[in-house]
């Protein structure tokens, strides 16, 4: 690894004055922010074409057939390797509840669903019979030497099964994952330009946990780090902030969608302050603010003078009631008077 003190050089990279199309009126040498700085110094996921492939396809079938309003839901936590051959990385918490639970609702409030999420994390209607909550094999049971869904069940997963189903004969439903933070901002932004085409009619809930801070590629080890090139036992991590994305999502990536973001704190007393400060740091229209401790039970909306909570009795929770069930109508609202707003 270079020393932290010396500057680092990417050769891989083409030099700035390189970056500019000479074949164009002279313009001033473009001015790379951290965001462009990441995306020149870091190398694209090589499976992003084929994405960008499927998610053009997807966009223009609902654009030019069902007319659908179109939602990217993110979810899931993002991971940062410590190693190119990565074995160990830093993950930030997060199921994929939040994100599985609300693209259903999306979908059956007519919205088509771009799902951008961590790969193995909980997704639509499979969650509900997902590897950690239920296992599915809990909803079976035999008879006559056969395996066959447990008739206690039946009546609950036929819905699931129903909506599940559905998604997939309308097209509504496309599934995209990510793995490392690297993925996550690559895949973002591609599906984002994919979606300019779709204007006001997108809107994007952005309910991933996304890391804050990475390894540079010019500072990732090549491999595993050997435990004997610690110094005296101990190995001291240098990370670097992760771009601030979501600026350059608002301000380029996107055209006219309305930008939902979340804001994860523990301290409630933080909670509207942060949610309000990233608002008007970046100029979005909607901030849901969420407790770690009581993410299920009750969220914030903030938008531009308004503060809306919404919450779940005790009573509604032990009937099964899911928050987003009423999250997502609420935003369903919001995107209707930003359409209005926009037309
Ligand atoms: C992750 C949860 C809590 C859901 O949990 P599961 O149901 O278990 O999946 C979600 O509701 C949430 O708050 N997601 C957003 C969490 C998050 O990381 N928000 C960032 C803002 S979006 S990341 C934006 C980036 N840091 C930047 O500033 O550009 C933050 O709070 O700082």
């Amino acid at each position: 690894m270079t020393p932290p003190h010396q500057k680092h050089f990417h050769t891989s990279n083409p030099e700035e004055a390189t970056a500019i199309n000479r074949s164009l009126p002279e313009f001033a040498a473009a001015q790379t922010t951290d965001e462009d700085e990441y995306f020149a110094n870091h190398q694209p996921p090589t499976y992003l074409p084929e994405i960008e492939e499927e998610v053009r396809g997807f966009v223009a079938f609902h654009q030019q057939t069902t007319g659908k309003r179109l939602a990217l839901v993110t979810s899931g936590g993002t991971t940062v390797p410590l190693e190119n051959n990565t074995v160990r990385f830093i993950d930030n918490f997060s199921a994929g509840t939040r994100g599985a639970t609300s693209a259903e609702y999306f979908l059956e409030n007519g919205y088509a669903v771009i799902f951008l999420h961590r790969e193995f994390s909980l997704l639509p209607y499979s969650r509900h019979f997902s590897h950690s909550t239920n296992c599915f094999l809990d909803y079976m049971t035999e008879r006559d030497n056969k395996i066959e869904i447990d008739p206690k069940y039946s009546a609950e997963m036929l819905k699931v099964y129903r909506k599940y189903n559905e998604a997939q004969d309308s097209n509504s439903l496309l599934l995209i994952p990510y793995t490392t933070v690297n993925q996550y901002l690559y895949t973002l932004k591609t599906i984002s330009e994919a979606l300019k085409i779709y204007q006001n009619k997108a809107v994007f809930y952005l309910a991933a946990a996304v890391s804050d801070f990475f390894i540079p590629q010019s500072r990732m080890p090549q491999h595993k780090i050997q435990s004997s090139a610690t110094t005296d036992g101990e190995l001291v991590i240098r990370l670097a902030a992760v771009p601030k994305f979501l600026s350059r999502l608002v301000d380029n990536w996107s055209l006219g969608a309305m930008i939902i973001s979340f804001k994860l704190e523990t301290d409630n007393n933080l909670l509207i302050k942060k949610a309000k400060s990233a608002l008007e740091r970046y100029h979005h229209q909607l901030v849901i603010g969420n407790l770690l401790q009581t993410r299920k039970k009750e969220v914030v909306f903030v938008s531009p003078g308004r503060e809306e909570w919404i919450r779940l009795s005790d009573e509604e929770i032990a009937n099964g009631k899911e928050i987003e069930s009423e999250m997502i109508p609420a935003v369903i609202k919001h995107h209707d008077d930003w359409i209005q707003a926009s037309k």
